[in-house]
């Protein structure tokens, strides 16, 4: 019984144990490599303390010796074969090699102090240029107004461009240094498994090492009590001794043979406990040499791969730190050069800005001359025609007829006539002078007005964050424009907001009102009562205020109409006579609509339109202008508009905001007798929505109506881009302006052109979720703004660096 326990713990079982660790321990580094290779999620530095578990296996080991010690015969045993030593020695050169790999990490890996410092080099390198480019920014938008958009634009551009690539840079600067540094700690963390497991492998030993001290145990109990039973059997035999008799012998061999046996099973115990021990040091002394080798292969390769990161690390941050270096200091160059070509531009702009200002000035102090010369002539003018007043009728009292008075009433009427003469050639000076400073203010003018939120709104408080910043809010005249665009993300995967820069003629802010904006188109609405062609757009998505600006009871139309009624009443004293006459149209789907005509708008007549290339007047066919003697005649005229509109729509709001409508007014004046003529045209056109809409959710109606609405807004872009290079290139004419691409530009054609004045609305809504539209818009609204006609535009562009 007790030799079976023996031989079965001793041989099959233990070494299928031993197989077993020995698996373990080859599973264990697979294990390791595995985890290296898919970078798990790294240990923090903090968090690591290889020297405490080293030390805490140690521990282990000694108590195990320990044991050992309190049993000589397992002691004698060992001390022939030295297993124990080996064992720690082994353990201490593992323990030294961990230290090592410590060592190597901390101080000679990837160096993350290393990387901190580069990038607070960086940084500091790059604030210093940011500074830099702070002030210079700063310095020219002090200096903005003098310069032309494009400059202003251009050295926005640069600047953001510049802010980018710096954030750009710093940010896989410092996405390296994590990366380097989260490799640090799957290194670490590998170590840390590897010293997991022979922490494992030693508790396993030390367990081995116990199982074996009682092993030891049993055997020495068996052997005892076989010695007690020997010396029993032995005690019995010398009382035998003194029997007497024949049983004696017999006795005495029976207990000879017991004693024999119980020899024999004493031998037969320690050759099995040898036999065994003998395996067990055999399996132990295999399973140290294997872990030893295991342990060995994965720490040397842990060093080679620690090596060649340490390499790859060193190398890739020289280079990263040379190629940063070098674009800061290629910026900061590019910028000097920019900074040095834009004073230049700066001083030429001043000193060509200093000419058209003196030139405005002596325009101007002629103009108020004049007009004093004339309230004077027309005081005379008074005076004389009192004083002829006066002189008929004394002549009619006295009844008598004499060469004296006959002469005075001739030299009178001579007088006057010339007065009459004086006035129309000072009216006409004073109509040349007012064009002169409207061509000098250029004949395409863009204004942009941002409407306030809404009380609806209001109530939404992600909403009424503001997008807008005005640069220049201080200034009489604002014209900056700041957009905070949506959030982006750069090729890096850096995100970030981009701020966007824009410039216009005016910049009106949520605040301004309907009579502030007219403010500054009375003088293209008194252009259009001088004679020339006018059109005032409002462009912009729906619910931007392109109604509001223009159609609201006191918006541009009813202020314009108020102020040509009032001016022609002037006019009359100067002997001028005026005809208005209106007419109001719709643009839906590329088909224009007669609003002045119920009938007519809704058997969907046919409405051709004509040009007349001598007197430069289009017609359109079957269409209703009124005569208007008065303002209440226009105001009328609106509201059936309104009305007829409201009917022709079947599905009422979205056609109002999906198609163009033009309200045109013909300014007519003659003079009879200066045999005179002038014939102006307002045009005050509501576009439709500019919203960005896409084909591929449209069907039907719908697709109709989207690609009307996109076909004719890119039509005026293009049209006036056109009239842009136009004006630029010799033989004025001969370039091909795309009219009639659209219902619109075409029935506008005169209303577009080199001796046309227009000017665009962009309206844009302040609400956030309406972003991507406003840039469109804006972006829209800077393309017709980059495009100017005018003899004072003519000149800034000759002035500009061509680039
Ligand atoms: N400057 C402003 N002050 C106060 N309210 C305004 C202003 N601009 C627009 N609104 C209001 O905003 C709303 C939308 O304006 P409006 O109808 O003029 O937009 P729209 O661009 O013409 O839209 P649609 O293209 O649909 O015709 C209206 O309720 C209008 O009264």
């Amino acid at each position: 019984m007790v030799i079976e326990n023996a031989a079965a713990f001793s041989s099959s079982a233990y070494l299928r144990k031993r197989k077993q660790a020995g698996r373990e321990v080859v599973d264990g580094t697979e294990d390791a490599n595995h985890l290296r290779r898919k970078q798990l999620k790294p240990l923090s530095l903090q968090e690591h303390n290889p020297t405490s578990h080293t030390d805490s296996g140690i521990k282990k080991l000694n108590g195990a010796s320990q044991l050992r010690k309190t049993n000589p015969i397992v002691k004698d045993e060992r001390k022939s074969k030295q297993p124990s030593d080996d064992k720690v020695e082994w353990l201490e050169k593992i323990r030294m090699m961990l230290e090592s790999h410590k060592a190597l990490t901390g101080n000679n890996g990837h160096n993350p102090l290393e990387a901190s410092r580069t990038i607070r080099k960086i940084n500091q390198i790059k604030e210093n240029t940011a500074t830099v480019v702070e002030v210079s920014r700063e310095s020219f938008m002090n200096t903005s107004s003098l310069l032309d958009k494009d400059q202003v634009h251009d050295l926005e551009s640069a600047y953001w461009n510049l802010k980018e690539r710096y954030s750009e840079a710093t940010y896989s600067l410092a996405e390296k240094d994590k990366s380097h540094q989260s490799e640090l700690q799957l290194l670490l963390e590998s170590l840390e498994r590897d010293k997991g497991l022979l922490n494992t492998l030693t508790a396993q030993i030390s367990e081995k090492d116990d199982v074996y001290e009682s092993r030891i145990k049993t055997l020495r109990g068996l052997l005892n009590d076989k010695d007690v039973q020997l010396a029993k059997l032995q005690g019995e035999l010398g009382n035998i001794k003194h029997h007497e008799g024949k049983g004696r012998k017999k006795l005495e061999r029976e207990l000879q043979q017991q004693i024999v046996s119980v020899r024999e099973q004493i031998v037969n115990i320690i050759a099995e406990y040898k036999h065994s021990f003998e395996e067990m040091q055999k399996g132990f002394s295999i399973r140290i040499f294997d872990l030893k080798k295991a342990y060995q292969a994965q720490l040397q390769e842990n060093v080679v791969y620690f090596e060649k990161r340490k390499e790859e690390a060193r190398l890739q941050e020289n280079s990263s730190k040379g190629y940063y270096e070098s674009l800061l200091s290629e910026k900061n160059t590019e910028f000097n050069r920019y900074q040095q070509m834009m004073e230049a531009k700066i001083s030429t702009k001043q000193r060509e800005l200093d000419e058209i200002q003196v030139e405005l000035d002596r325009t101007s102090k002629q103009l108020s001359e004049k007009k004093k010369e004339h309230l004077m002539a027309l005081d005379e003018a008074d005076k004389l025609n009192m004083l002829l007043k006066e002189n008929q009728q004394m002549v009619n009292d006295k009844g008598h007829t004499s060469s004296e008075f006959e002469y005075k009433v001739y030299e009178l009427t001579k007088s006057n006539e010339s007065l009459s003469r004086k006035l129309f050639a000072e009216e006409s000076l004073r109509r040349q002078l007012h064009n002169t400073i409207q061509e000098l203010k250029g004949n395409i003018r863009v204004f942009c007005r941002i409407r306030p939120f809404l009380p609806r709104e209001r109530k939404k408080s992600e909403e009424i964050e503001s997008v807008f910043h005005y640069p220049d809010s201080h200034s009489l005249e604002p014209r900056e424009l700041l957009l905070k665009g949506p959030t982006v993300e750069s090729s890096l995967g850096h995100v970030h907001d981009k701020n966007y820069f824009f410039s216009f003629d005016r910049v009106f802010s949520p605040e301004a009102t309907n009579e502030s904006v007219f403010q500054e188109i009375t003088h293209l609405v008194q252009s259009a009562i001088d004679g020339y062609n006018v059109s005032i757009f409002a462009y912009g998505q729906t619910g931007s205020g392109k109604s509001y600006t223009m159609l609201s009871n006191d918006g541009m139309v009813t202020r314009a109409v108020k102020q040509i009624f009032e001016y022609i009443e002037l006019l009359k004293e100067k002997g001028w006579n005026y005809k208005l006459q209106g007419q109001f149209l719709e643009i839906y789907n590329e088909k224009i609509y007669d609003l002045l005509d119920k009938n007519g708008l809704m058997q969907q007549q046919k409405h051709d339109i004509h040009h007349d290339e001598r007197e430069r007047r289009t017609t359109v066919d079957n269409v209703r202008v009124i005569d208007f003697e008065d303002e209440d005649m226009v105001y009328k005229m609106l509201g059936k508009a309104a009305e007829n509109r409201f009917i022709a729509a079947t599905k009422a709001n979205e056609r109002s905001s999906r198609s163009h409508t033009v309200f045109t007014l013909y300014i007519d004046g003659w003079n009879e007798s200066m045999n005179q003529v002038c014939r102006g045209t307002l045009n005050l056109v509501d576009l439709a929505g500019s919203e960005r809409l896409s084909f591929s959710q449209a069907e039907g109606e719908r697709l109709r109506e989207t690609q009307a609405i996109n076909k004719s807004l890119s039509c005026l872009g293009d049209v006036i881009h056109a009239l842009g290079v136009a004006a630029y290139v010799s033989g004025k004419g001969k370039n091909h302006i795309p009219y009639r691409n659209s219902k619109l530009t075409y029935l506008l054609r005169y209303a577009l052109g080199e001796n046309a004045k227009t000017l665009m609305f962009v309206n844009v809504s302040p609400l956030k979720s309406q972003i991507m539209d406003t840039l469109n818009s804006l972006r829209f609204a800077k393309k017709v703004n980059d495009t100017r006609l005018g003899p004072m535009m003519k000149n800034r562009e000759s002035m500009s660096f061509g680039t």
